[in-house]
């Protein structure tokens, strides 16, 4: 039985790794015969994107359900029961704001993540690329509240994120924000603790420890990225414009906070709401990790049920060039 167990449909293209000590997961588990047929044979047409950690397709499967196959190598010194006891235990989260990570499927070296298929693909897309149409206001603020609510509640089911971004929000049919869970979560991403460039709050390059004020830091860095409509780091050559801190911090010096604001709103935006979401994205990069609000005080800022302190942009720890600026200039 065991051994029968351990590789289905061996040496036909649908083989797959099965192991005993999986029976208990399997309503989590797919077999790679129906993520085959789902996805038309992983299909160059089905291709929704290839990333660092692996390849994403979009596929049907045959109850109707629209889902996103993510694709990922695993080394072979990975502790295989460990991450899927890990993917087993993410899957059971839920929140509206969260990409519903339906389950998984193991072949020989590789793993196979089975998400709810998000119908606009990723903000990275909408904020930053020209061509795409842009979000309105009243979408992005509904978007930020959601995302924050969405991490609000992983901290509280004491589960880190670790890899907050753009590229992370996914847009569903009804443009709702819905935090997607990156590969940094369950450890196989190929730079574990650190996330990505731009949103990695300085400590954790020095210490290593992800924890829910790097998170925070992230988090921030998005909501100044989700004002300013640019990314949190550029080189467009002037020193006030390298990275959104120094950007935001300029216009405000200057008495013109809101000014900082991305340039294709036009007139359509609510200043009040501006102005919240860029005091409240430096509030969370501030240098000191213990300066940093809670998600819990973020989600009552964004939702107008605490005020925010007021802080002068040359408040230490957010206006100073820092050790982590300078590693990145
Ligand atoms: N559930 C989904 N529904 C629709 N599109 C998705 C889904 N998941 C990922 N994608 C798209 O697939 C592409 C690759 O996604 P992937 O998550 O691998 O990228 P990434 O965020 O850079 O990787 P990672 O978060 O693992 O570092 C992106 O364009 C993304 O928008």
């Amino acid at each position: 039985m065991g051994a029968a167990l351990r590789s289905m449909y061996a040496n036909s293209k649908y083989e797959e790794v099965r192991e005993e000590w999986e029976e208990d997961y399997s309503p989590q588990r797919f077999s790679y015969k129906a993520l085959y047929k789902a996805t038309k044979g992983f299909k160059e047409s089905e291709l929704l994107g290839t990333e660092a950690n692996g390849t994403v397709y979009r596929g049907k499967l045959s109850s109707n359900a629209h889902i996103a196959v993510k694709r990922v190598a695993l080394d072979a010194e990975q502790d295989t029961k460990h991450l899927v006891s890990q993917i087993v235990g993410i899957g059971k989260l839920r929140h509206k704001n969260l990409v519903q990570l339906l389950g998984y499927c193991r072949r020989k070296g590789e793993l196979l993540l089975v998400y709810d298929y998000m119908p606009y693909g990723n903000l990275d897309d909408f904020l930053f690329n020209e061509e795409k149409p842009k979000l309105s206001w009243s979408q992005r603020f509904h978007i930020i509240k959601g995302v924050a609510s969405a991490l609000l509640y992983l901290h509280e089911q004491i589960f880190l994120h670790r890899d907050v971004k753009a590229a992370n929000v996914l847009l569903d049919e009804d443009l709702n924000g819905r935090l997607d869970f990156g590969l940094a979560m369950f450890g196989t991403n190929r730079n574990p603790m650190l996330g990505s460039v731009g949103y990695v709050a300085p400590e954790l390059i020095i210490t290593g420890m992800p924890t829910t004020k790097a998170d925070v830091y992230s988090f921030g860095a998005l909501l100044l990225e989700f004002a300013c409509g640019r990314m949190f780091i550029e080189h467009p050559g002037k020193p006030e414009e390298f990275n959104l801190i120094s950007w935001v911090c300029h216009c405000s010096k200057r008495g013109n906070l809101i000014g900082a604001r991305d340039a294709r709103l036009e007139g359509d935006y609510v200043s009040k709401e501006i102005e919240i979401v860029l005091k409240l994205g430096l509030l969370c990069v501030q240098y000191n990790p213990e300066d940093r609000p809670s998600m819990a005080q973020v989600v009552s800022y964004l939702e107008g049920k605490d005020v925010l302190p007021e802080m002068p942009p040359d408040t230490p720890g957010i206006s100073i060039p820092t050790p982590y600026h300078e590693v990145l200039a």
